[in-house]
C-alpha cells in the first residue's frame, strides 16, 4: 500500500499534472499570491510577506530588499488531487526575456491583475507573449479589497485591451473595503471567508448555495451572470451549444455545474475565451477557488498541442527477460526505453527537432515525413464495463487504465455519460481479461468485470425526410435556421473498411452556401455518433441535404445543432436496422475431428466459405457472427481434444435479422 502511495506521490499520473506560470504586471501581487498557495496547500506552515521581505519565491537578495521578482522561480506543491510546478515570473520590463524563458515550458499561465489598475503595459506584454507561445489562461483580479478596486472596470479593461473573452466564473460579494467573499458562478454557491478571533489566515472559509433570500440583488445579478455564461460558452463550444438547445433550452438553471465546467475547460485550452476569477491575495481571500480552477481549467501536459519533450531515464538492450543498460544507441537498433512519461505506441522519437529536421534534409524529405508509420487500430468489437472494489481506488484504476493504454492503443477507454461508469473496448475476449489480469497483477486492483457485450452499429432500413427549425435568441443575437433533408440506406454490407467511415452527404444544387457546407456536416457526424435504437454508431447512410434557410446572425454552432436534431428525427423515421460484426474465422483441424468442427460452425450461425487441405490437417474458412463466438476456444478445444487452432478478425458488418433484432432489443430492455 505504502508503495503505491508512494509512486503516486513521486509520480503523479500525467493528467494530474499542471506545469503553470504565474504573470503579471508589477505590483499586481505575482509573489504574494504564490506565497498563499504555497502556505494553503501545506507547503510552508507561515505566510510570507513582501513587504517583511521574507517569502519563498523571491529568495535573490535584491529581490528580497526591493520586494520584486527577478528570476522565476519555480515550487512544487500538491492542491487536492493535483501536483502544481508554479513558476513565478518577474513582473518589471527589463526581465521579459525571463518571462519568454518560462512561457516556453509551461502549459498554461495565471495573470494576475490589480483589480483597481486592470490591463497595465506590462500585462499587455507577457500577454503577448503567452498568445505566441499559444498557452491557456486564467485571470484573476487581486487587491478587490484596495481603494478604487472595481470588477467591471477591470473586466472591461480586459476584453477591451487584451481583446479576448472573459468568462466571469465568479462575482465579489463587496468591493474595497467591504470585500469579504465571492459567488461561484457555475455552482451558484456563495464562498465566505470567516473572520475568526486572532488568527486570519483565510484557511477557514464556508461555500454554501446562494438563495435569494441571502440577498435577492445578487441572486439577480449571479442569475444574469451565469446566463450569460452559459450563451457565451454555447457560442464557442459545438458539444456544449447541443447540451444547452436540446436538454436545457427551457431553463439553463437546471444545467449541472459540471457540464458547464466541462465546457468552460475545453473552451480556455481552445484559447476561446478566458475565465475571471477574483479575490485578495493580501487578505487572504479567494485563492483556494484560484487553485481549484488551475486544476480545473488549465491542461494537464499531455492536454498540449503539438510535440512532446520526452527525458528517458535509462536505456536498455533486451535479451528475452534480461536487460542490459547501454549509454546510447544508434539508428537500426532496438532498446528499451525507461522512463518516458507521454509516448504512446506508434509515436516516432527523434533527439531532437534540430536532428530531425538535418536527418530529413540528408534523406531529402520534409521533417514531417520522416515520421514512422503508425500502428493501425483496428476498430474494437466488444465492451464492458468496469469497476473498482471501491469508489477510493477509480483514481488508481483510471491511471492503471491510461498506462495500459498508451502501451496498447488498441484498448480504448470510455466514459458511460448515462451511468458515469468505466467501460473498456477490446479487440476480443481474451484481451479483455488479460487486461483485467495485468490491473490485479502490476497495479494490486481487484476490479469487477462486468458481462462483454458486443459494439454493434446501426444503419436506416428506408429513405426518409425531415425538416426542423432552430429559432432561439441568445445574447443579443438570433438564430434561426431550418433545414430539409433525406436520409437513405448506403450499402446494404458494410466491409471493415468501411466501417467507420462517415455517411455520404449530398447537397441539392444551391442548397446550402460553401461557407456553411462545414457546419452542417458537423451536424450529420454528430447525430450520427449515437444512433436512435440502442445508441451505437449510425454507419452506411447517404444524406441529401435538400434546403437551408439561415438568418444572418445565426453561429455555426446553431446550424450544426439544428442538422443535428433534424437527422435525428429523420433516422427515426426511417426505422433503424442494427449491424452485427461479422469475423473471418479460420480454424486449422486434424481431418478426424473436422466434421465435429464444421456441425459446432452450423450452429453458430456460421457459414463455410472454402476447405483446404494443408500437410495433415485441413483449413476451414469461414465467416461467423461475433455474438456466436463467445467462448468459442474452450469448445473447439474440447471438440478437437486440443488439436485445433483458429483466428478471428473482421470481415464486415451485416444486418440482423428481424428475429435477431427483436431478440436483442428484448435482451437489452431486460439490462435496463
Ligand atoms: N491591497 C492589496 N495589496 C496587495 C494585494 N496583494 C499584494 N498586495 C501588495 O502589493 C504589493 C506588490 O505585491 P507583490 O506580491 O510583490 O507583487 P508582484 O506582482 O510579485 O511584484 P513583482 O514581483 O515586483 O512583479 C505589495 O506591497 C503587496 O503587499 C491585495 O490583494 N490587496
Amino acid at each position: 500500500e505504502d508503495v503505491k502511495s508512494l509512486r503516486s506521490v513521486i509520480n503523479p499520473d500525467i493528467s494530474r499534472i499542471r506545469n503553470i506560470g504565474i504573470m503579471a504586471h508589477i505590483d499586481a501581487g505575482k509573489t504574494t499570491t504564490t506565497e498563499r498557495m504555497l502556505y494553503y496547500s501545506g507547503y510552508t506552515r507561515t505566510l510570507g510577506d513582501v513587504d517583511d521581505g521574507d517569502t519563498v519565491t523571491d529568495f535573490m537578495v535584491q529581490e528580497r530588499e526591493r520586494g520584486i521578482t527577478i528570476q522565476s522561480a519555480a515550487v512544487t506543491f500538491d492542491w487536492k488531487d493535483y501536483r502544481i510546478n508554479l513558476i513565478d515570473t518577474p513582473g518589471h520590463v527589463d526581465f521579459t526575456v525571463e518571462v519568454e524563458r518560462c512561457l516556453r515550458v509551461l502549459d498554461g499561465a495565471v495573470a494576475v491583475f490589480d483589480a483597481s489598475a486592470g490591463v497595465e503595459a506590462q500585462t499587455l506584454t507577457v500577454w503577448r507573449q503567452a498568445d505566441k507561445h499559444q498557452i491557456p489562461r486564467i485571470c484573476f483580479l487581486n487587491k478587490m479589497d484596495k481603494n478604487g478596486a472595481s470588477f467591471t472596470y477591470a473586466v472591461e479593461s480586459i476584453k477591451q485591451k487584451l481583446k479576448t473573452k472573459p468568462l466571469l466564473l465568479q462575482l465579489p460579494i463587496g468591493e474595497e473595503k467591504t470585500f469579504r467573499g465571492l459567488v461561484d458562478v457555475v455552482t451558484k454557491e456563495q464562498i465566505i471567508w470567516k473572520s475568526t478571533s486572532g488568527l486570519d489566515d483565510g484557511k477557514i472559509f464556508e461555500r454554501k448555495p446562494l438563495l435569494e433570500a441571502d440577498d435577492p440583488n445578487l441572486f439577480q445579478e449571479l442569475q444574469d451572470t451565469r446566463n450569460a455564461l452559459i450563451e457565451q460558452v454555447a457560442d464557442l463550444d459545438d458539444e456544449f451549444a447541443e447540451l444547452v438547445l436540446g436538454e436545457y433550452s427551457e431553463s439553463f438553471d437546471l444545467l449541472p455545474a459540471d457540464k458547464l465546467q466541462a465546457a468552460v475547460r475545453r473552451v480556455t485550452l481552445a484559447r476561446a475565451a478566458v475565465p475571471v476569477l477574483c479575490g485578495s491575495a493580501l487578505r487572504n481571500k479567494g485563492v483556494q477557488p484560484l487553485l481549484d480552477a488551475v486544476a480545473a481549467y488549465l491542461p494537464a501536459p499531455s492536454e498540449r498541442p503539438g510535440d512532446a519533450l520526452e527525458r528517458m531515464s535509462r536505456l536498455l538492450l533486451p535479451f528475452a527477460d534480461q536487460q542490459v543498460e547501454i549509454p546510447s544507441l544508434t539508428a537500426g537498433n532496438i532498446a528499451l526505453a525507461v522512463g518516458l512519461k507521454q509516448s504512446a505506441t506508434g509515436d516516432t522519437l527523434v533527439s531532437s527537432k534540430a536532428a530531425a529536421a538535418a536527418a530529413a534534409r540528408r534523406a531529402g524529405r520534409a521533417a514531417g515525413d520522416l515520421l514512422l508509420a503508425g500502428v493501425d487500430v483496428p476498430e474494437p468489437v466488444f465492451f464492458c464495463t468496469m469497476e473498482p472494489p471501491s469508489l477510493a481506488e477509480q483514481q488508481d484504476l483510471d491511471n492503471a487504465l491510461s498506462c495500459l493504454q498508451r502501451e496498447d492503443p488498441s484498448l480504448k477507454v470510455k466514459l458511460d455519460p448515462d451511468t458515469g461508469q468505466t467501460v473498456l473496448c477490446g479487440m476480443g475476449e481474451l484481451h479483455i481479461e488479460i487486461i483485467h489480469d495485468r490491473i490485479k497483477r502490476e497495479y494490486g486492483i481487484d476490479t469487477y468485470l462486468g458481462p462483454l457485450q458486443i459494439a454493434y452499429r446501426e444503419t436506416v432500413l428506408n429513405t426518409a425526410q425531415a425538416t426542423d427549425t432552430l429559432d432561439k435568441t441568445v445574447g443579443e443575437k438570433r438564430h434561426c435556421v431550418t433545414v430539409e433533408l433525406e436520409v437513405r440506406p448506403g450499402h446494404a454490407r458494410l466491409t471493415a473498411e468501411r466501417a467507420a467511415t462517415a455517411p455520404a452527404i449530398e447537397f441539392a444544387a444551391g442548397a446550402v452556401p460553401t461557407e456553411l457546407r462545414g457546419a452542417v456536416e458537423n451536424g450529420i457526424a454528430n447525430s450520427c455518433v449515437q444512433g436512435p435504437l440502442l445508441g451505437f454508431p449510425v454507419q452506411g447512410i447517404d444524406v441529401t441535404v435538400q434546403s437551408l434557410t439561415v438568418h444572418p446572425d445565426t453561429s455555426h454552432t446553431m446550424v450544426s445543432a439544428c442538422v443535428s436534431r433534424c437527422m435525428q428525427k429523420a433516422l427515426k423515421k426511417a426505422g433503424i436496422q442494427i449491424l452485427e460484426p461479422l469475423m473471418n474465422l479460420e480454424i486449422t483441424v486434424s481431418e478426424d475431428h473436422l466434421s465435429a468442427a464444421l456441425a459446432d460452425l452450423a450452429q453458430r450461425r456460421g457459414s463455410v466459405q472454402e476447405i483446404q487441405s494443408r500437410q495433415d490437417n485441413r483449413v476451414v474458412v469461414a465467416a461467423v457472427p461475433l455474438a456466436e463466438t463467445m467462448g468459442y476456444s474452450t469448445v473447439l478445444r474440447s471438440l478437437t481434444s486440443g488439436s485445433a487452432t483458429f483466428t478471428l478478425e473482421l470481415a464486415c458488418y451485416q444486418a440482423l435479422n428481424s428475429h435477431e433484432q427483436r431478440a436483442l432489443l428484448q435482451r437489452t430492455r431486460g439490462l435496463v
